[in-house]
């Protein structure tokens, strides 16, 4: 059939049409009134290929959205990062934040973005709900596992002998090496792995243990001729859950960078050989570990140490058993939300903790007066221990305040911004800073930016929401903060009236650990953590400042905001 010119044209007409109305169609739609950049909304990939350039030059995600608020000189903006889909808001403001994450549960809830983060490999896990029946099940289920008793007498025990495993694997690094710099990224890892297997499982991994076995062995090294190279030292082999947790960890990084986002994840997780490997071994090894717990707490099998609860397996098990009694209800033991709350229990415990140490080791090395003054505080915090020589024990460090110490810990964690945004989602058409915002939308909260690491950009009262302007908490103590840029632990700290130091963990804006109901159901964990990781550490080395050519603050995120590398250079500390 042939078409004569005038239909042709016609239809050539139409098709342009057609074609420029569905590119329009497909451009950005700001958001009326919220600043962003100009050259953005043309585009039909918006911010993504100014985001993908900075990506390349400096490995990081996060700071580019600061950088977009900073250029556009507001503490509100909106970009566009995935193709074809709705602007992300982006705020930088400590009081906002609060009142948001706080107090407006209502109009906020958790956001698509931790759904597309860690759906594929844990879909029956709290993070990724909304804060719903189900949630709060998962969030009863694991309650006791941040409970006192728990933290302070049994999982303090399992960090304090990993830490002391680290702490051998680094003595037989400084004997092999002294005076030489070494990457100890991976040892932290290696701990903080030991530690969250321990706490989950109640058994022992022994990564640390086995590589300072590995180097007890080895009579010297051959080692470079200046002390500003830097080591490398013999691995022994690792065990394969090393590898299946980092290829677990590592795989979420594609719903950052991949345009397919989740898609990809998905599509990782069923077909790459090396992530189908990972998953099986994880789910036999979650399984088993379940199965074991069972024949204790539900079936009375009392061969394996009584029905004592040894780990947080066993305390989900029993939780389980006692919420089903209590229905009238069977336990449900192939409950996937078990399952799941298990698998990232592992995932979420290892890799924040880490990244939070990594930084806190290299302010100690870029700070040394605050070393110094951290060891003598743990040293007169523990004088016992300090006069003999020996090492303050699990029970001490669980329960004896050290200011100094929680302050340093709050400053690295907050100065680091570690994980430098909190997501929520709007659940109805509401209000920002005076701007629509509507259902569904992503509102990104940096903790990274203006009001947390740089003066607090100026915001008119009645553009807040009516809970913020009713509660004035902390915030006029926070805006008095000059020189939020700078590391300085004693901004957390005050004198009472007795004229002694104590710590105040309001001081300052700080919400590495989000905030409300859906914050870091594990902050608990952590801060036991890092206090015993710490004070072991400080306890028993310098850690002395390394060639300037070795020393960078340079970092790079995938789930987390981490360092690059942390270079360290150890002495022993001599015990009197
Ligand atoms: C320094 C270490 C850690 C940091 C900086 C950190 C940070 C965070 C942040 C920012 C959130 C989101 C909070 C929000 O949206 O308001 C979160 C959620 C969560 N974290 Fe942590 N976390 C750490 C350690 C841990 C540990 C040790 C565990 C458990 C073993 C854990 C388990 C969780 C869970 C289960 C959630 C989801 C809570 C929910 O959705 O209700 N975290 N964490």
């Amino acid at each position: 059939m042939a078409f004569s010119p005038q239909t042709l044209a016609l239809l050539a007409s139409i098709l342009a049409i057609a074609g420029f109305l569905l590119y329009r169609a497909a451009l950005p739609k700001p958001i009326p009134g919220i600043p962003y950049n100009e050259k953005s909304a043309r585009s039909l990939f918006g911010d993504a290929p100014d985001l993908g350039k900075y990506h390349s030059k400096t490995h990081e995600v996060i700071s580019f959205l600061t950088k977009r608020l900073q250029e556009l000189n507001t503490p509100i903006c909106q970009v566009w990062v995935k193709p074809f889909s709705r602007p992300w808001v982006v705020i930088s403001d400590g009081r906002e934040a609060t009142d948001i994450m706080s107090r407006r549960g209502r109009e906020f809830d958790r956001s698509n973005f931790f759904r597309d983060l860690f759906e594929a490999l844990s879909p029956h896990h709290q993070s990724i709900m909304p804060t719903n029946d189900q949630w709060r099940y998962n969030r009863r289920l694991m309650a006791d596992a941040m409970s006192s008793p728990f933290l302070n007498n049994v999982a303090s025990h399992r960090l304090h002998e990993s830490t002391s495993d680290l702490v051998s694997l680094l003595r037989e690094k400084v004997r092999l090496a002294p005076g030489h710099v070494f990457n100890m990224y991976k040892d932290l890892q290696f701990c903080t792995m030991d530690v969250i297997w321990a706490a989950t499982f109640g058994t022992e991994l022994g990564i640390s243990q086995s590589q300072a076995m590995y180097l007890s062995r080895l009579d010297h090294m051959e080692l470079p001729n200046t002390s500003d190279s830097l080591v490398n030292f013999p691995e022994n082999d690792l065990p394969e859950v090393w590898y299946m947790l980092a290829a677990i960890m590592g795989s979420c990084e594609v719903v950052m960078t991949s345009p397919l986002g989740r898609w990809h994840h998905l599509l990782m997780i069923k077909f790459y050989p090396s992530m189908r490997r990972a998953l099986t071994t994880r789910d036999k090894l979650i399984n088993s570990k379940l199965t074991e717990a069972w024949k204790t707490f539900a079936d009375g099998d009392t061969t394996n140490e009584g029905n004592k609860v040894r780990c947080v397996v066993d305390m989900i098990v029993e939780r389980e058993t006692i919420l089903a009694k209590k229905q009238g209800k069977e336990p449900d033991r192939k409950s996937k939300y078990l399952f799941d709350e298990m698998a990232g229990f592992l995932n979420a415990g290892y890799e924040t903790t880490s990244t939070a140490l990594a930084w806190g080791i290299k302010y100690l090395m870029g700070y040394q007066d605050m070393q110094e003054k951290l060891r003598e505080s743990l040293r007169s915090a523990h004088p016992e221990a300090a006069a003999q020589g020996i090492q303050p024990s699990a029970e001490a460090i669980a329960k004896v305040h050290v200011p100094y110490l929680e302050a340093f810990m709050e400053e690295a964690i907050r100065h680091s911004a570690l994980v430098s945004v909190n997501i929520r989602m709007a659940t109805m058409d509401t209000e920002v800073l005076g701007y629509r915002i509507p259902k569904g939308t992503d509102v990104w909260m940096l903790t990274n930016g203006p009001s947390y690491c740089s003066p607090a950009l100026q915001i008119d009262e009645n553009e807040r929401s009516q809970s913020s302007r009713d509660f004035k908490g902390d915030y006029d103590r926070w805006g008095k903060h000059d020189d939020l840029d700078q590391f300085r632990p004693e901004r957390w700290l005050f004198q009472n009236e007795k004229g002694e130091t104590e710590f105040d963990s309001r001081a300052a804006p700080m919400h590495i650990f989000g905030a409300g109901v859906r914050g870091c159901y594990g902050k608990k964990l952590a801060y036991l953590e890092m206090r015993v990781i710490y004070t072991l550490l400080v306890w028993n080395f310098h850690f002395d400042r390394i060639p300037e050519t070795l020393m960078d603050w340079k970092a790079q995120d995938i789930i987390t905001h981490a360092p690059q590398n942390v270079r360290v250079k150890l002495r022993e500390v001599k015990m009197s």
